[in-house]
């Protein structure tokens, strides 16, 4: 569905990057078909040109124009201005793709002039290794064939769910930020292991292998999380007494207490940063 199509990003972060890393790994379009643009022309930008094969944008309004999904990549808080700039050249028979934090496709509708068809998603990082967990919405424009192209696309790097908008920012705090979680736990326990005395190398090989084993477990078997670590804890064995540590600690309310922080965030941003109030 995707072959012929036109992608624009407005934006060439971390985001944009992952994303355009994984389409091309997934061959899904050719590199050509993909233009990326920034806030100022910057060498980062010639580096993605030059790294993917992709397009660098010369003229962004002609190049908008041209494109058939224009892909919002930008901070929220930049959303505004970016639309403020190239919002005359979006048409009702393109499609916009914002996966901008917190903002919500309403207000990005009401940017323009024509009834846009806008996608709001929230992929996360690992759309870079075709990994990502991708959660979508339409807004009131998008139709079933919308959803359906916007699906092919997060599918193709990774797996992507499609959920009522209301559900958009938990979303952001649990899966869009989720890697970020899992990166830190992963943090602390190369720590351990060094102070535990193993050689750095060692921890990072044992632990790659231990998280990668642990959600094939979970992936494959479909066993609830909670009867897999009961498989590991022997009574009154190594497992247990780790495991009451994290308990002393109350962690496991921790990380309820920092994904609706995180939903809470994505609130404020997008009240914060509408760019239907600019
Ligand atoms: N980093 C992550 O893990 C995820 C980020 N997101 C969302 O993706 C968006 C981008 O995030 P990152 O890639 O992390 O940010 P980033 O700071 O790495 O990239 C933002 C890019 O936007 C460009 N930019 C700023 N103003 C612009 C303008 N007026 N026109 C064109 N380009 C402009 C900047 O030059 C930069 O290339 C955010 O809205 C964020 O909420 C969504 C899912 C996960
Ligand atoms: O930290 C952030 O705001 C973005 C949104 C989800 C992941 N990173």
């Amino acid at each position: 569905m995707l072959t012929k199509k036109r992608l624009f990003f407005l934006g060439a972060g971390s985001m944009a990057e992952a994303m355009i890393k994984g389409l091309l790994a997934a061959q899904l379009l050719p590199a050509e078909q993909i233009s990326v643009s920034t806030r100022k022309r910057t060498e980062h930008l010639q580096e993605l040109s030059t790294t993917y094969g992709i397009h660098r944008c010369q003229d962004k309004r002609a190049e908008i124009e041209a494109a058939d999904i224009i892909i919002i990549a930008v901070k929220p808080f930049d959303v505004a201005t970016a639309l403020q700039e190239v919002r005359e050249s979006i048409s009702a028979r393109q499609m916009v793709i914002s996966v901008a934090a917190g903002i919500a496709t309403e207000d990005i509708e009401s940017c323009f002039s024509e009834q846009v068809p806008v996608i709001r998603a929230m992929p996360n990082t690992s759309s870079f290794v075709q990994e990502s967990a991708t959660a979508l919405c339409g807004g009131r424009w998008a139709d079933q064939e919308h959803i359906a192209l916007a699906e092919n696309l997060f599918s193709a790097i990774g797996i992507s769910v499609v959920v009522k908008e209301g559900l958009m920012n938990a979303v952001t705090g649990l899966s869009g930020s989720g890697p970020a979680y899992f990166y830190y736990v992963f943090e602390g326990l190369i720590q351990a292991g060094l102070e535990c005395g193993l050689p750095e190398e060692t921890c990072r090989t044992l632990l790659l292998q231990t998280v990668y084993g642990a959600a094939k477990m979970l992936k494959t078997t479909g066993k609830e999380p909670a009867e897999l670590r009961r498989q590991v804890t022997s009574p009154n064995g190594t497992t247990m007494a780790g495991i009451s540590v994290l308990e002393q600690g109350d962690v496991l309310n921790h990380f309820v207490q920092a994904v609706k922080r995180a939903t809470q965030r994505s609130e404020e941003m997008g009240r914060q940063s509408n760019p239907a109030h600019v």
